[in-house]
């Protein structure tokens, strides 16, 4: 079974088609690309998997599952993890209670077993308790864990946000332009990270990136879009060879 697999996905707004007839299979353990101009639908394809959207037309199944019906955080329970293009934090909290925060909204205890205190409350406090710190220490962000993340170089909000998508134990993390706004010294300690990420957690990533030396040396597989249609795939010195990526790109000279 594969972990995603997306059938001629369709997204409408109003009288636009951001998105149409889109086609993917991921069958666990990639490190993939989804590049394109500006606009091209790239968000909107990272919003449908993660449920912030649902599709107009097609299908979306993750480990099997139909999640068209799902709300996000229930896609999140099944194993998506995302992060986004501008850092969304809660910036009033510290880093540690950001990653807590986000393994809570995952585990199952209820109203009545946080007030009566339950066994099944009682060990699922303890678990955020170890994977907060846990995580923290594996991403050294350790030493910022009460500090609030607004007061943070933007590098290192950048690192808090990958972490705390990382609290929540995904199978496929979805990193939408984590290079944006990083300088040069930023950008090379972001490479190494998500390549020790992929490795250590043995997870699917799957980036959405305009910084073509990211998308190059970590991908294997890039999928190149642009007005909302698949105009390439392949590895990236296919990508960097195509003609029509090429053409796609020469507006804004990107690539
Ligand atoms: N909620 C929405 N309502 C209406 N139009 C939308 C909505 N979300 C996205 N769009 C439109 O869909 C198109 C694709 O947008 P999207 O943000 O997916 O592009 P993108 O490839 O991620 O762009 P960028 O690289 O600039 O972030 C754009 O024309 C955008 O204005």
């Amino acid at each position: 079974m594969a972990l995603l697999e997306i059938q001629s996905m369709t997204q409408v707004f109003g009288g636009l088609c951001a998105l149409s007839d889109f086609n993917l299979r991921f069958d666990g353990g990639e490190l993939n690309g989804l590049i394109g101009p500006n606009g091209a639908g790239k968000t909107t394809v990272f919003n449908l998997v993660s449920g912030f959207y649902k599709p107009t037309q097609g299908q979306i199944l993750f480990k099997g599952r139909d999640t068209k019906p799902m709300k996000p955080h229930k896609i999140t329970a099944l194993g998506v993890a995302r992060t986004f293009q501008n850092i969304r934090l809660w910036h009033d909290m510290t880093v540690l209670d950001n990653i807590r925060l986000a393994r809570h909204q995952t585990l199952g205890y209820n109203l009545a077993d946080a007030l009566l205190r339950t066994k099944r409350y009682q060990r699922a406090e303890a678990d955020i308790e170890r994977n907060a710190h846990e995580i923290l220490e594996a991403l050294q962000l350790d030493r910022y864990a009460h500090e609030r993340p607004r007061n943070l170089p933007y590098g290192m909000q950048r690192r808090v946000e990958i972490a705390r998508a990382l609290a929540v134990k995904p199978d496929l993390l979805l990193l939408d332009e984590p290079a944006a706004g990083l300088n040069t010294s930023d950008v090379d300690g972001l490479i190494q990270l998500i390549r020790w990420i992929h490795k250590e957690f043995k997870l699917t990533i799957w980036m959405i990136e305009h910084q073509m030396q990211v998308v190059m040396s970590l991908c294997t597989w890039i999928k190149v879009i642009d007005f909302g249609s698949t105009i390439a795939e392949g590895t990236p010195e296919q990508i960097q060879n195509n003609p029509d990526v090429i053409k796609a790109y020469l507006g804004d000279g990107t690539l």
